[in-house]
């Protein structure tokens, strides 16, 4: 059930292949994934100002989710859906819900989102056939678009998609649609307002509240299901909206060591998440069986138990048996305590346990 992570070697991404294809005006990632020139819409990527049929409505989710998105707004999320209480449903069962999911905020897309994440999967399996952590984070990083349904609470789209910022410090100029942050409260409020804001030099992106969305959600539940994907996964999830600085390079003083590592991979992913949004077709049900397997592996990752340990208290074992835990019984303890499974399960096992150590 371990996904396996190699050692990931950083460079510069590109080959000579590459070299022909970008004179040719197209761009080939290493392996054979092709970056296609336009959109779905015949544009180039992110062209806010581009016009089509969804300039405006664009633009006007922009205006609305510069001026809503406030500290107090995020911290209020963070807190109602950090208790993770509303649904159980499996990983696959939520690919299928976000089918019927249009995202609002997105330029370049007006397919079902399901397509969106299996062509993202596809594109870096095709690069990186052996990082199957990444072929599932590819799988899984949009998930959390399930906010808009009546069971996850039915937000509005402002509060789930589009591109992510941090809050508690000033906007950066590079945020599209900026403007409209003028009608934002924060914008005006000198706590928040400064270079630094509430933050410090290098203190680390984990201590910055980011925008209410989707990947900030789906970070929550792969964390607290104790998914086993690296830390790596759980970054790129968190912070794949963040094209303020993963694009424009912004905030970059509020990153620390492990952000500059991780930064890299997420660079990595932008460009699969990004340039396969293309009419590209995916059979989804030849490529079904390998994504199940993934999921399978990391099978701490089946949302139909554990998004929702709602209400639930974490288990954890009593003081004296963490004491016993540096042996090879108690590793079997923490394992079935990573599974989640019935309490009075873990109790009978840590008594028994306990007996024979
Ligand atoms: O419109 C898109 C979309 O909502 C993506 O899911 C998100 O990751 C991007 O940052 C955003 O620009
Ligand atoms: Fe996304």
């Amino acid at each position: 059930m371990t996904v396996i992570v190699e050692q990931p070697e950083f460079g510069e991404v590109g080959t000579q292949e590459q070299k022909n294809h970008e004179e040719n005006n197209e761009l080939v990632l290493e392996g054979g994934f092709v970056v296609p020139e336009s959109n779905t819409f015949g544009h180039i990527f992110r062209d806010y100002n581009a016009e089509s049929e969804r300039k405006d409505s664009v633009e006007e989710f922009y205006k609305q989710n510069h001026i809503h998105q406030t500290v107090d707004f995020v911290k209020r999320m963070r807190e109602e859906y950090g208790k993770l209480n509303k649904v159980e449903m499996s990983i696959w069962e939520c690919c299928e819900l976000l089918n019927k999911f249009v995202d609002e905020s997105d330029p370049d897309l007006d397919e079902p989102q399901i397509e969106h994440l299996l062509q993202t999967a596809e594109a870096i399996r095709k690069d990186h056939p052996n990082e199957d952590w990444l072929h599932l984070t590819g799988l899984i990083h949009d998930l959390g678009k399930v906010l808009s349904f009546p069971s996850f609470g039915e937000l509005p789209q402002w509060a789930i998609v589009g591109d992510t910022f941090p809050v508690g410090c000033a906007f950066d100029e590079s945020i599209v649609h900026h403007k409209y942050f003028k009608e934002n409260p924060d914008h005006h409020n000198p706590a928040y307002n400064t270079k630094y804001g509430i933050y410090s030099e290098g203190c680390g992106l984990d201590k910055v509240l980011m925008s209410w969305g989707h990947d900030d959600y789906m970070y929550m539940v792969t964390k607290e299901n104790k998914s086993t994907l690296p830390s790596t996964a759980l970054f790129i999830i968190r912070f794949h909206s963040f094209y303020p600085l993963h694009r424009s390079g912004a905030y970059k003083h509020l990153m620390n060591d492990e952000d500059v590592e991780n930064l890299k991979w997420l660079q990595i992913f932008n460009k699969y998440d990004l340039y396969s949004k293309s009419n590209v077709r995916i059979d989804v049900e030849k490529v079904k069986p390998y994504y199940l397997s993934l999921i399978e592996k990391d099978s701490n990752m089946d949302l139909r138990r554990k998004t929702d340990h709602r209400n639930e208290k974490p288990i954890t074992a009593p003081p004296s048996l963490l004491e016993k835990m540096e042996n090879g019984v108690g590793s079997l303890l923490i394992y079935l305590l990573n599974l989640w499974v019935d309490e009075s399960v873990v109790v009978f096992v840590s008594k028994l346990v306990y007996e024979l150590t």
